[in-house]
């Protein structure tokens, strides 16, 4: 058996590393937010720094925050944590963080991506570690204030000061992610398996698939009402089993019928071709190609985000679920 991965929960960690220093949290999107206010509610000294008196610095200030320029924030940080864009992270830091940070201030980073592939080069004298949620920023703040906390990864990549797990171990309890439990990694696994994660299942894999079944229902000359709910709505209910109760027990939840199906038929479609394509996604994320082809797309204004996205928005599984909608959310559990 390979060797067991290093668990970290909340009897492991202590705020103490952190809780005399000011961290700057930089942005207030998806994970910015959620992590600033769950440092915050740890009792941790949050100062958000945003780049523009936009949507974000509205939403700071609604949730008490008083932003400031990130420059500012950063002047007067020791743990500075990056929670903008990974395509924008190298030229906040290049042009705002470097010149203005104190000498020896922690650089922290929620994924792996612009240390990993050389996009910034921190300076020798300042920590460089990482905290990963492994879910949606919205998420890790609903658990949090549920009592919980989403899973994370951590990673040390510079450790100059000697300490920088016990700090990257602090930053995870103060998102409350060691009440589930904190898994050590580096950098290179967590953002190679992140990119992998996200395009052949999370994101791209799962909508896909979806999107083929719903497709194939609609084509065959079934109705468009009819195939969303069966290849797109019920996922989310069928996950939640797999959440709660693993394979084991999603498959003990649906019909024998379901079962053989399921066990003959998945495995069909889901074939070595697919899992031959998995591992060229893999090697593409792995050689660095997919980097490279991602930088340059930002670098042209991202046509194929902007496309992909109208597609989508347009497209009849959208707006056969704009049809849906009520009947979804009418049928949603009330508490
Ligand atoms: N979305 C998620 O739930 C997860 C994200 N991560 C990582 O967290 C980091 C942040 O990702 P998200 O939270 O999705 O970011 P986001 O897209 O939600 O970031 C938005 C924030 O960045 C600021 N921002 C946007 N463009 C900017 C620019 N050009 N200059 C300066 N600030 C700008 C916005 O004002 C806003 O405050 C990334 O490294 C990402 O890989 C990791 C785990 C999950
Ligand atoms: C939410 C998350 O973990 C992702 C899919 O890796 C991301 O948003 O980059
Ligand atoms: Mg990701
Ligand atoms: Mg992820």
């Amino acid at each position: 058996m390979k060797k067991l991965a290093k668990i970290y929960t909340d009897q492991d960690a202590s705020l103490d590393p952190i809780k005399d220093k000011k961290i700057a949290v930089l942005g207030y999107g998806n994970q910015g937010r959620a992590w600033a206010l769950n440092l915050r509610d740890s009792g941790l000294n949050v100062i958000v720094g945003l780049e523009r008196e936009g949507n974000s610095w509205k939403q700071a200030v609604q949730d008490g925050f008083q932003p400031v320029h990130t420059e500012d924030a950063v002047k007067q940080a020791d743990i500075i944590i990056f929670l903008i864009p990974d395509m924008v992270q190298r030229y906040v830091y290049r042009e705002k963080v470097q010149p203005n940070m104190k000498e020896g201030a922690d650089l922290v980073f929620a994924h792996g991506f612009n240390i990993h592939y050389k996009l910034i080069d921190p300076p020798s004298t300042s920590d460089v570690y990482m905290v990963a949620p492994k879910g949606p920023g919205a998420t890790v703040r609903d658990f949090y204030t549920k009592g919980g906390g989403v899973p994370a990864l951590v990673a040390v990549q510079q450790n100059p000061s000697g300490k920088a797990m016990e700090k990257a171990l602090a930053i995870a309890k103060g998102i409350g992610a060691t009440r589930a439990g904190v898994i050590e990694t580096t950098f290179k696994e967590e953002t190679e398996t992140d990119l992998f994660g996200e395009q052949t299942t999370l994101v791209g894999g799962v909508m896909e698939l979806m999107r083929s079944a719903f497709r194939t229902l609609v084509e065959l000359g079934y109705q468009p009402e009819v195939a969303y709910f069966e290849t797109i709505n019920e996922m989310k209910m069928i996950v939640d089993i797999i959440y709660e109760k693993g394979f084991t027990g999603m498959l003990k939840a649906v019909s024998d019928t379901a079962k053989y199906g399921g066990l003959t038929v998945g495995k069909f479609v889901i074939n070595e071709e697919v899992r031959k394509r998995m591992l060229e996604a893999a090697e593409k994320i792995r050689s660095g190609k997919f980097a490279e082809e991602w930088i340059e797309e930002y670098n042209r204004g991202s046509p194929t985000i902007k496309e992909g996205l109208e597609e989508i928005e347009n497209s009849l599984e959208e707006q056969t679920r704009r049809r849906l909608k009520e009947i979804i959310e009418r049928g949603k559990p009330k508490s």
